[in-house]
C-alpha cells in the first residue's frame, strides 16, 4: 500500500536547503539557551564542540550551533566534494583554474625524511634544494661571514616586501622575537610605498653592516621595486660605492622570477626561488621566509615547517567531524551564509600576535573575497566576511563598545596563549604572570559577554545589573599553549586550509587575485599625470579626481 506521502510532491533537498532551514529553526534559540544554566545537554554540548590537536585547541560552544548543525555542515562539504578537492591540492592538480597551475605551498613545507604524496614529488624536493640553500645563506650571515661592499660582517637585515611577501614573515618575526635564539642580526621590515618605513631606518642602520633581502614573486611590485631603489641610493651614496657594487655584496634576492632577479642585478649565488605554483600569501614557507631564519635562526624556521606539515597531515587524513581547518571553515560558512554576520573579527589575546587580523586579511579576503563561481557564474550566496580586528585587549578600550550595545551582529575568534617563557629575574616574572593571568581572564570573560550579554550576570543580580549589553555575538575561542614556532606554524596552516575548504564550500578558486590588478593600471597613468608637467588633466574623466589631481599639484610645487 502507498504511504499516503508517496504521491505529494517530493521535497528537493539538498544540504544548503537543509541548512537554510535549520537556521531558521535554531533562530529561536539565544546562545544564552544553547549554553544552558548548568544543564546536562549543555554540558553535553560544549564537550562535543571542543577539539585539540597537539598544543592547539578550538572551542566553537559559543558559536550559534549544535552538534546537528556540525552533522549538516559536513553533509554540506561532502556534497561539494571536499575529500577529492583536498586529495587533488596535495597532488599537485591545477586547482587554480583561472591562472592553470597547481597551489602547492605543501609542498615547502614536506620534509626530506617524508615521501610525499604521488604528483608532489619533484615540486617537494625542489623547495627543499631552496631550502637548503637558504640556510647556507643564513649560516654564512651568522658565522659572520658575509660581508658588506666595505668588508664589514653584516648586523642588520631590511626585509623588502609588500603583502604575501611581507605580513608572514613580518606576523612570525613579532610572535616569535622574545625567544633565546641563535640570531646574531637585527631585521627591520619595509612594505609601505612611500618609503616612510625606509626613513628612520636610513637614520639609524649602520650602511655598511645591511644587507637587504628583496623578496618579491612577481619582482614587479611597484611598492618594493621603488622601496628598494630607494636603498641602494642610501646604501650606495653612504659607502661611496656604485649599486652593481652594493648588490654584488648587499642583497639578496627572492623571487619566482629568477631572469627578473639577474637583470635587476641580484648575483645568482643570492638569489632564492619559489615556484609559480605558491601563491604569495601562502609563500611564508618559502625562501620569502628567509628574514625569519635570520632573526631565528634555521632551527626555528624548522620548528615552524614542521609545525605547518603536522597541520597539513591533519588536514589531509582526518575525518571532517574532526578536522580542525575542516570544522573552522564550515562554522565561518554557517556564520556568513546562513546566519547572515558579514563581519568577522579577529581578537589575539597576545600582543606579540598583533599582526595576525592584517595576515588573516590578505589570506582570506584576498582569497575568497570574490563573487564569480568556478563556472563563470555570479554566486547568489554570501561568500567572505570582512574580516578586521586588532589586539583584544586594546580593543576593549576602542571598539567593543560597539560589539556589545552597537546593532551589529559579529563573529570573532579569540585567540590566546596559555603559558609564556619567562625571563631570568624572579621578580620581573612573577609581575609578567600576572599580566598573562590578567589578560586570558579579560579574554574568557569577552568570549563569555560576547555570547551571553546580560545573561553573564549571575541571576540574583540581573535586575540590577542587566545595562542592555546584547549578546549573541557566535565566537570561538582559539587557544595555544604556548607561542612557540610549531604551534604558529600549525595556527596559520589552520587558517591556509580553512581557506581551501571554503572555498570548495563556495565554488571559488582561491588562489588568483584578478580584483587587484585594475587599481595598479590606473596607478601607473595618474603617476604619469603627477610627474609631467603641464598636467594633462583632460585625460582625467571623472571630476572629483581631476580637482584632486589639481591640488597636490598645486600644492606639491
Ligand atoms: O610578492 P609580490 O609579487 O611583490 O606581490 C606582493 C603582493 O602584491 C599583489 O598586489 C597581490 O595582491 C598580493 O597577493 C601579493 O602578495
Amino acid at each position: 500500500m502507498n504511504s499516503p506521502l508517496s504521491s505529494a510532491t517530493p521535497r528537493v533537498y539538498t544540504p544548503v536547503s537543509e541548512l537554510h532551514l535549520h537556521a531558521e529553526h535554531l533562530q529561536a534559540q539565544s546562545l544564552s539557551d544553547l549554553l544552558g544554566s548548568g544543564s546536562t545537554a549543555a554540558q553535553q554540548r560544549a564537550n562535543a564542540l571542543a577539539f585539540t590537536f597537539g598544543s592547539l585547541h578550538i572551542d566553537f560552544s559559543k558559536q550559534r550551533l549544535t552538534t546537528k548543525t556540525l552533522m549538516l555542515l559536513k553533509d554540506w562539504a561532502e556534497s561539494c566534494g571536499l575529500a577529492a578537492k583536498r586529495q587533488a591540492l596535495f597532488a599537485g592538480a591545477k586547482v587554480n583554474t583561472s591562472e592553470r597551475r597547481a597551489a602547492l605551498h605543501v609542498a615547502a613545507r614536506w620534509p626530506s625524511s617524508e615521501t610525499p604524496p604521488e604528483g608532489m614529488e619533484s615540486a617537494a624536493a625542489f623547495c627543499q634544494h631552496q631550502r637548503k640553500r637558504m640556510a647556507e645563506m643564513v649560516e654564512r650571515v651568522h658565522s659572520g661571514k658575509w660581508y658588506g661592499a666595505t668588508g664589514q660582517a653584516i648586523t642588520d637585515i631590511v626585509h623588502i616586501g609588500v603583502g604575501g611577501s611581507d605580513l608572514g614573515p613580518k606576523l612570525v618575526s613579532e610572535a616569535l622575537a622574545d625567544r633565546p635564539s641563535s640570531a646574531k642580526v637585527n631585521v627591520h621590515y619595509v612594505s609601505t610605498m612611500d618609503g616612510a618605513q625606509l626613513l628612520p631606518l636610513m637614520e639609524c642602520l649602520n650602511p655598511a653592516t645591511t644587507l637587504l633581502v628583496l623578496a618579491s614573486k612577481s619582482f614587479t611590485t611597484a611598492d618594493t621595486q621603488f622601496n628598494v631603489r630607494t636603498a641602494l641610493a642610501w646604501l650606495s651614496h653612504a659607502l661611496e660605492v656604485d649599486e652593481a657594487t652594493v648588490c654584488c655584496h648587499q642583497l639578496i634576492g627572492v623571487s619566482s622570477k629568477p631572469e627578473k632577479m639577474t637583470e635587476f642585478g641580484v648575483p645568482e649565488a643570492q638569489q632564492l626561488v619559489f615556484k609559480e605554483w605558491i601563491g604569495g600569501r601562502f609563500s611564508l614557507w618559502s625562501p620569502i621566509g628567509i628574514s625569519v631564519a635570520m632573526q631565528l635562526g634555521v632551527v626555528c624556521f624548522d620548528a615552524l615547517l614542521e609545525g605547518a606539515h603536522a597541520m597539513d597531515k591533519h588536514f589531509l587524513h582526518t575525518p571532517i567531524e574532526e578536522n580542525l581547518p575542516a570544522l573552522v571553515a564550515l562554522v565561518g560558512a554557517w556564520n556568513s551564509q546562513f546566519l547572515n554576520i558579514p563581519t568577522h573579527a579577529v581578537l589575539p589575546y597576545d600582543g606579540r600576535l598583533k599582526s595576525l587580523p592584517a595576515y588573516l586579511q590578505q589570506l582570506e579576503m584576498e582569497s575568497n573575497g570574490k563573487s564569480v563561481g568556478l563556472d563563470g557564474r555570479s554566486v547568489t550566496h554570501a561568500t567572505c566576511p570582512i574580516l578586521w580586528g586588532d589586539v583584544g585587549p586594546n580593543g576593549q578600550h576602542a571598539f567593543y563598545q560597539l560589539l556589545h550595545q552597537g546593532v551589529h551582529t559579529v563573529s570573532a575568534d579569540f585567540v590566546a596563549v596559555a603559558q609564556r617563557a619567562g625571563v631570568g629575574c624572579e621578580k620581573i616574572n612573577r609581575s609578567l604572570k600576572a599580566q598573562e593571568q590578567l589578560t586570558l581572564a579579560h579574554c574568557l570573560a569577552q568570549s563569555q559577554l560576547f555570547a551571553l550579554g546580560d545573561d553573564a550576570i549571575p541571576q540574583a543580580l540581573r535586575g540590577l545589573m542587566a545595562q542592555g549589553y546584547r549578546g549573541n555575538q557566535p565566537n570561538s575561542v582559539v587557544l595555544l599553549k604556548t607561542l612557540d614556532a610549531w604551534s604558529i606554524g600549525a595556527l596559520l596552516a589552520l587558517y591556509e586550509h580553512k581557506v581551501f575548504v571554503q572555498s570548495v564550500l563556495w565554488n571559488l578558486n582561491p588562489f588568483d587575485q584578478p580584483g587587484v590588478e585594475l587599481g595598479k593600471r590606473l596607478a601607473t597613468s595618474l603617476y604619469q599625470t603627477l610627474a609631467d608637467e603641464p598636467v594633462e588633466y583632460q585625460n582625467v574623466e571623472d571630476p572629483s579626481t581631476a580637482q584632486l589631481l589639481h591640488k597636490v599639484n598645486e600644492w606639491r610645487k
